[in-house]
């Protein structure tokens, strides 16, 4: 059912400097900060040729990152992202399977445009999950 690594997402506590250095010492082609209100995070993306790194920050006073953030303080990996042709059939796949889909069950539109889904990370030995259709 899961296709492609779209991206794996890793918290940071200082956008700008995490940014920076993909950009410098790591050599890689780095986006524009960009906000996701709905997610309450900024992201950045790291282009690899065979995925992307998301870098995120938390935006806004309900972040779902933020405790994450104050248990990790130096950051660290935050989820893996998963593609789906049919995110409706794997969510419904998986939650038939006792999977616990995060936030009210309903796809949000994600960073790429696209609709997503969260895992719960106790489900799936301890990583959080994001689904992407495609
Ligand atoms: C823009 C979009 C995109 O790419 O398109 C994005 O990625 S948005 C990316 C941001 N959005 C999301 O992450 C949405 C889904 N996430 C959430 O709803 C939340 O982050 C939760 C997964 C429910 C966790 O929330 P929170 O940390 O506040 O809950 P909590 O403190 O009660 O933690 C419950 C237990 O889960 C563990 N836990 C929490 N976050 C975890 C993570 N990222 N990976 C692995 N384990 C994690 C905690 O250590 C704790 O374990 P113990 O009980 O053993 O101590
Ligand atoms: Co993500």
């Amino acid at each position: 059912m899961i296709g492609r690594l779209n991206h794996i997402a890793i918290a940071v506590p200082d956008l700008a400097k995490a940014a920076e250095l993909y950009r410098t010492v790591m050599g890689a082609k780095v986006s524009a900060p960009k906000a996701q209100p709905a997610h309450g995070v900024t992201v950045v993306f790291v282009e690899l040729p065979n995925t992307k790194i998301e870098l995120l920050h938390p935006l806004g006073e309900k972040s779902p990152i933020a405790n994450f953030l104050a248990r990790n303080a130096d950051g660290g990996i935050h989820h893996v992202c998963y593609e789906v042709e049919d995110i409706y059939a794997a969510r419904d796949k998986l939650k038939a399977g006792g999977a616990r889909v995060l936030g009210d069950g309903e796809p949000k539109i994600g960073a790429h445009d696209k609709p997503v889904l969260f895992l719960h990370p106790k489900d799936f030995t301890g990583t959080l999950i994001e689904l992407e259709q495609v």
